[in-house]
């Protein structure tokens, strides 16, 4: 029997362990804020879990640990998250933006990229769509891997796994920029001038990947464009969520991270410096 924990009971944590519940091989914990049930729903309907997280700090050891809470909280969580490992314990990060791989002093501490979209509103999760998370290939994560394809995660190791993350850095650029500046979901991008200004937006981005060496095909851009069109049009996005709710976002991971790399290879990028700063602007002072 392998324990996992899943840290963060949000949008992610939840619907993973709902992904997860049901591999009898798997002994799950999930970590809150506060002690409550996992209320979560998809295509209207609730899905019964019956499961009650727990809070940190903890002295349970686990195989696995899931790191599910938004970039920006993750400092915070760095020393429970450790001694909750044994040696051979795995750390899946589990989010999106630049790799917080190195702030944890752990040989197994992996970036999932991932594709899984919900949102977390009050105590209630809605799941939206998708199950996979990409990890690199490697040795370590194959009981992982294993142990999760009796599950309804699929999780792929993949050798190419810095394209991926590159990849899914691009996906947020886009959709998660468009989505939080017009506070509309998916379906903004059936508006010809904002389908054209996310084309133009992937398009810096991708010249930013290239001349930070990373190896992206041609296609890129078609094919980002082409998974929006699989989004629910009332599907929105982490960010959208986040600036609905008056939150923080996590713009300074992936759209900060992008502007800051296109200014020391002084690359001309005007949208993504234009949207870099409306995102920096809506926090500005916001706690
Ligand atoms: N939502 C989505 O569709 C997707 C999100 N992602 C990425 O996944 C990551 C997680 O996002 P998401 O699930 O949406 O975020 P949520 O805000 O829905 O969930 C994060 C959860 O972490 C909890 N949390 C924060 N600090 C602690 C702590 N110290 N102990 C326990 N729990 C804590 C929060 O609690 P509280 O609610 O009380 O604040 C919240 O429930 C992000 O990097 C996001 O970009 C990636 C793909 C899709
Ligand atoms: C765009 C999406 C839903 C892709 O999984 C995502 O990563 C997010 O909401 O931040």
């Amino acid at each position: 029997m392998q324990k996992h924990a899943i840290i963060g009971a949000g949008a992610v944590g939840s619907i993973l362990y709902y992904l997860l519940k049901d591999n009898h091989e798997i002994d799950i914990d999930i970590y809150a804020k506060e002690v409550r049930k996992l209320y979560i729903t998809k295509n209207d309907e609730p899905i019964e879990t019956n499961k009650k997280t727990k809070i940190l700090p903890s002295k349970t050891q686990y195989d696995t640990i899931y790191i599910c809470v938004k970039a920006t909280a993750t400092k915070t969580l760095i020393e429970d998250v450790l001694n909750m490992c044994h040696d051979h314990t795995n750390i899946i990060i589990c989010q999106n933006g630049i790799s917080q791989v190195d702030l944890f002093n752990h040989p197994y501490t992996y970036h999932a990229v991932v594709y899984i979209s919900g949102q977390k509103k009050n105590d209630e999760v809605v799941y939206f769509q998708d199950n996979t998370l990409i990890l690199p290939d490697d040795d370590k994560l194959i009981t992982l891997k294993q142990c999760t394809d009796l599950s309804q995660l699929n999780i792929v190791l993949d050798e190419n796994h810095q394209e991926k993350q590159w990849f899914k850095l691009l996906v947020n650029l886009g959709i998660n920029t468009i989505t939080a500046l017009t506070k509309n979901t998916a379906q903004v991008l059936e508006q010809k001038q904002i389908e054209s200004l996310t084309e133009q937006l992937l398009a810096e981005g991708y010249t930013v990947a290239r001349h930070h060496g990373i190896a992206l095909g041609e296609e890129t851009i078609e094919d980002i464009m082409a998974i929006y069109k699989t989004y629910h049009p009332l599907m929105g996005t982490s960010m959208y969520y986040d600036v609905c709710e008056n939150r923080l976002t996590e713009f300074e991971y992936i759209q900060g991270y992008i502007h800051h790399l296109a200014s020391s290879y002084q690359l001309l990028t005007p949208i993504l410096n234009t949207v870099t700063a409306l995102l920096a602007g809506y926090q500005y002072k916001r706690k």
